[in-house]
């Protein structure tokens, strides 16, 4: 049998040394399907964002297993967690969009990190992303002239451009009308299923929760439930 795309067994994270040293995650188990789309909710400071960063590869794992795509993290060498960052596409709430180019070039840059390829393909692939979410007409603007919500859509197809496996979202429909934020989640549902592309967003969005396959609950760093819908 395949193993899923994330599995966690016994995971715990801690912040700071000495005194200063708090737990932030405590004895997670998980394994996410394949394709599914998960939601993780919780108050402020449950440890939401730090789950979804370990299994980022960004945060070093250091007490329990991470798998992600089949690779052990914790432990991993630095190449093994590049190699698997660029499998993955990161939706933040902090957009971090290049001011001095267009939306276009700024979703080019989801793929340039992958380096090659051919540079019409690229192009069409990254006007495709931007109709598909409604910003057609937007594609030749700089980030300054584009409301929050059309820049949190070019962030969106700046991370979905390149057909990552493993989408990680943090709050991605905050800056989102309605209309727009059930635009995303019908994508990522549809990659879910045309792809297998798995998500796993953190939100408070209560027109998102009915989309999800699964919805998970954290409290004080602990999963207190964990809903199949
Ligand atoms: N870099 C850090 N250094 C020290 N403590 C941290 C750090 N990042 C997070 N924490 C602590 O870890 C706990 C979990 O934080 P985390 O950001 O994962 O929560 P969250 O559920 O994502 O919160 P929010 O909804 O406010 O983003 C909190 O107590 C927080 O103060």
């Amino acid at each position: 049998m395949q193993a899923g795309p994330i599995t966690t067994r016994a995971l715990d994270h801690y912040f700071g040394v000495g005194d200063a040293r708090k737990q932030a995650l405590f004895d997670i188990n998980l394994e996410i399907a394949r394709g599914s789309l998960t939601i993780l909710m919780g108050p402020s400071g449950s440890g939401k964002t730090t789950l979804l960063t370990l299994i980022g590869c960004l945060r070093e794992v250091k007490d329990g297993q991470v798998q992600v795509l089949g690779h052990d993290l914790n432990g991993a060498s630095e190449a093994v967690l590049v190699g698997l960052r660029r499998r993955l596409g990161f939706i933040f709430q902090a957009h971090n969009l290049h001011e001095s180019l267009t939306a276009t070039q700024n979703v080019l840059m989801g793929l340039q990190v992958h380096g090659g390829g051919d540079a019409v393909k690229q192009r069409k692939a990254a006007h495709h992303i931007l109709d598909l979410l409604g910003l057609a007409d937007r594609r030749d603007y700089l980030p300054g002239n584009l409301s929050g919500g059309q820049k949190q859509r070019v962030a969106v197809a700046r991370a979905l451009v390149s057909n990552p496996e493993i989408v990680l979202a943090d709050e991605p429909t905050a800056a989102l009308d309605k209309e727009s934020g059930q635009t995303v989640v019908k994508m990522l549902k549809t990659l879910g299923t045309a792809r297998g592309t798995t998500t796993v967003m953190v939100t408070h969005d209560p027109r998102i929760l009915e989309m999800a396959d699964r919805i998970i609950t954290l409290e004080d760093g602990r999963i207190i439930s964990d809903e199949l819908q």
